[in-house]
């Protein structure tokens, strides 16, 4: 484990170069890896452990999602099998169903939870809310975390491109004396790049705040705020969707990405450099109490609460397609498509 400074403050980080595939191979060369449920992050998780040399078996209930885990070279009764027998045959079982899914199937996961078996998850959701999703593990077995810290989709992109998403990883419980290696052998094999130190508790209040906050709902909330007020000022949608979207995603958040804030601001010019930190406190002071009520509400149970409950009904899916069709078909993201297809590069 190496010990890096992040800003003045010493973190734990494991690097490839210590824990090297080879390495995690070798650790789980006798165990068999189940992974439950190939949503987002289930196809990711498997096809790199699988690209990657693992003994990684698939579970899944029949449906779409079994088709697509056939369509994706897993094989019926030799790799892909219902949720219980996948259970039956691991040492490790990895939770990949949605949280609330998490909380139905529970019981016929725990079933197979026999003494010496790991159970993964990439969400330390179940296990903080325990008293809301009744996820209490077997006191015989490992509880681990690895999270990708970003979509499914992304792990599976990066990993064909031969670059890593960084992963938390986190123990909850250490029933074998081999949690560590057995966590940190997975984060690798599931195809993360660095592999940072957190709790389950950290990991889940982190991620809640994250994803309603700047990474998925602040984020469309600032857009559209800025969006609206050009257009309610007599500006054409491709003039406001260019100046709010298309540039900062094209432009701009890549200089960012690659070398910080300063960097990206040093290349824009002078006038934009000074209203931009002239109007940054402004903004900051305006959000900051919202960032402040959200942490709140993820802390005290409110927003995992509330995410069990619509999420558990049996229509969630048609209710949250319904939601993502009226954003899709709002006048910013239907300006947006057009936008995109006149990306030189898509022509
Ligand atoms: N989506 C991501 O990229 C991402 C990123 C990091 C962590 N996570 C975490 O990973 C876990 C899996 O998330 P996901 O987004 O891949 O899940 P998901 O919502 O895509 O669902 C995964 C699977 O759950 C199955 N499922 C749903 N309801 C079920 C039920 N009642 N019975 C049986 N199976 C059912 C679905 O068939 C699907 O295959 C969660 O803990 C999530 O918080 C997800
Ligand atoms: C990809 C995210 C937003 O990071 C993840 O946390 C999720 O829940 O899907
Ligand atoms: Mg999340
Ligand atoms: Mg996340």
């Amino acid at each position: 484990m190496a010990v890096m400074n992040f800003g003045g403050v010493d973190e734990n980080v494991v690097t490839r170069e210590e824990f090297p595939l080879e390495k995690a191979r070798e650790v789980l060369k006798d165990e068999v890896i189940a992974v439950i449920g190939y949503g987002v992050q289930g196809p990711g998780q498997s096809l790199n452990l699988r690209d990657n040399g693992f003994n990684v078996i698939v579970g899944q209930r029949p449906g779409k999602t079994y088709d697509k885990a056939v369509a994706d070279g897993w094989v019926p009764g030799e790799t892909l099998f219902g949720i219980e027998e996948a259970c039956e045959k691991a040492t490790i079982i990895q939770v990949l169903l949605s949280d609330a899914a998490q909380i139905e199937c529970w019981p016929r996961i725990k079933k197979y939870l026999t003494p010496g078996k790991a159970l993964y998850f990439s969400h330390g959701f179940a296990i903080t809310y325990k008293e809301r999703t009744n996820i209490i593990p077997p006191a015989d077995v490992d509880v681990i975390l690895i999270a990708p810290k970003g979509s499914g989709t992304s792990l599976r992109r990066m990993f064909l491109q031969g670059r890593g998403l960084n992963s938390s990883y986190a123990i909850f419980q250490d029933a074998t004396g081999k949690a560590w290696d057995r966590v940190i052998a997975l984060g690798i094999g599931v195809g993360s790049g660095y592999l940072f130190e957190t709790t389950f508790k950290k990991e889940v209040y982190s991620d809640l705040t994250g994803e309603r906050g700047t990474l998925m709902g602040a984020i469309q909330g600032l857009l559209l705020a800025q969006y609206e007020t050009l257009r309610e000022n007599g500006h054409e949608p491709s003039e406001a969707f260019n100046e709010t979207v298309e540039e900062l995603t094209q432009s701009l958040m890549p200089l960012f990405a690659e070398n910080g804030m300063d960097w990206m601001y040093a290349n824009c010019s002078t006038t934009a450099q000074r209203g931009a930190l002239d109007w940054m406190g402004p903004f900051h002071d305006a959000v900051k109490p919202v960032f402040e009520k959200l942490y709140r509400e993820v802390a005290c149970g409110n927003e995992a609460q509330r995410s069990i409950d619509t999420n558990s009904k049996p229509d969630y899916r048609e209710g949250l397609e319904k939601e993502l069709a009226a954003l899709r078909e709002s006048e910013m993201w239907r300006a947006g498509a057009v936008v995109r297809k006149l990306r030189p590069e898509n022509n």
